[in-house]
């Protein structure tokens, strides 16, 4: 065969795959329902596991080593769960799904853009991109009217939590209805005839900055001017034309602007993840056929084992905390508000105890939303 002709052949068969995929989504969509009918959990791990130990023995077969199984088909499965809790999310709360407005930091090509994209691609026809240049514009925009949502970047596994973003939760009267995570791969880029050895000036975020310090720091002579967001970033590399400037971007963002990418992989961290939130005027309920995580603040007081005594009520009901954290009080100095995110849905019996109880023993608290947990462990296959 000549090689156009095995490249039509290879074309064909990915549109047939794709096709496959689509109607496995659509047959995985209609799964859910009848989950919900009959009162059972979304996620079903025993089947996914029975599912995967005999596509492995399939594979072995076709020739398909299990290891390209499996990684296929961890992408296929948290596909296939993430499409079915928006879906009965969608049902149950009645969100639009046609046009939705949605407030990020940045431009096109800013990680949050992206994080935009990823979670709203399951829940909208269509999104209004509303780039603002702030956290606070963007929590703003959503208190206003002029933004359905926000997605904020709240926690990151190189940088740890981004404290703008919990300061402005206690202000808010905002509810957080959802949550995703987003893979960060910082990559140095700029122009075509940029050389590496002559870069002057590094523009990025100060979140992406504290994410690549160990590798700015091997940079001499290099000047770190700070930056609105990633997308601001590149649009200043691009504007100037000087190739001595780079930005720090992921390489997506920065093929949108014309950046090529010169080195990769800067972060701190190898697994360097971000987690957004997703914030609404309306509060969300959670079907209890999907795992939920409910986020609220509280301030005890400065008594002896204020913390403890509070943390004793979350484990006397059987609840696992997914995160604590805590920020100082404006006004207050040296008190601080305590953020929970533990692993419950807020319609629970024992979370609605758990809150009856933390409200008698702390001075103030305030749950911030409920939200479905995105969090999809990959299936576990046991040799
Ligand atoms: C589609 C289902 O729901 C989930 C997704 C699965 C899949 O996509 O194969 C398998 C089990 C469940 O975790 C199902 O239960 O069959």
């Amino acid at each position: 065969m000549q090689l156009d002709q095995i490249r039509t052949e290879i074309s064909d068969t990915d549109q047939q795959l794709l096709a496959l995929l689509a109607k496995r989504r659509q047959l995985a969509l209609a799964v859910a329902n009848a989950k919900l009918a009959q009162n059972k959990p979304i996620r079903d791990q025993k089947r996914e596991q029975e599912l995967l130990i005999s596509l492995i023995e399939h594979g072995k077969t076709l020739n398909i080593d299990a290891q390209y199984v499996t990684r296929l088909y961890h992408v296929i499965i948290e596909d296939s769960v993430l499409q079915q809790q928006a879906k009965i999310q969608g049902q149950l709360n009645n969100l639009d799904r046609d046009i939705v407005r949605v407030a990020f930091l940045g431009g096109q090509g800013s990680y949050s853009y992206w994080a935009a994209q990823k979670y709203f691609t399951r829940r909208a026809e269509q999104l209004i991109e509303l780039g603002c240049d702030s956290f606070h514009d963007i929590v703003h925009s959503v208190e206003t009217g002029h933004a359905d949502y926000a997605v904020l970047p709240i926690e990151n596994t190189s940088s740890g939590s981004i404290n703008e973003v919990y300061d402005l939760l206690q202000h808010t009267r905002l509810s957080i209805v959802g949550e995703l995570t987003h893979p960060i791969a910082h990559c140095l880029l700029g122009l075509e005839d940029t050389d590496l050895s002559k870069i002057r000036q590094v523009c990025a975020h100060p979140q992406v900055i504290a994410q690549c310090s160990q590798f700015l720091q091997g940079l001499a002579n290099v000047k770190v001017e700070y930056c609105d967001s990633t997308s601001d970033a590149f649009s200043r590399v691009k504007q100037l034309q000087d190739p001595s400037v780079v930005a720090i971007g992921g390489e997506a963002g920065g093929d949108l602007y014309g950046l090529q990418v010169l080195t990769r992989e800067l972060a701190n961290q190898k697994d360097n993840v971000s987690r957004f939130i997703v914030v609404a005027r309306k509060p969300v309920q959670v079907a209890k056929a999907i795992p939920a995580k409910t986020t609220f603040i509280m301030y005890t007081g400065q008594q002896p084992g204020a913390l403890v005594d509070a943390l004793l009520v979350l484990k006397q009901h059987g609840i696992s905390m997914a995160k604590l954290e805590s920020r100082p009080i404006n006004g207050n100095p040296w008190e601080e508000m305590f953020y929970v995110d533990v692993f419950a849905n807020l319609n629970d019996y024992a979370m609605t105890r758990a809150l009856e109880e933390l409200n008698k023993i702390t001075r103030f608290i305030k749950v911030l939303g409920c939200y479905a947990s995105e969090d999809i462990e990959p299936t576990q296959v046991i040799a």
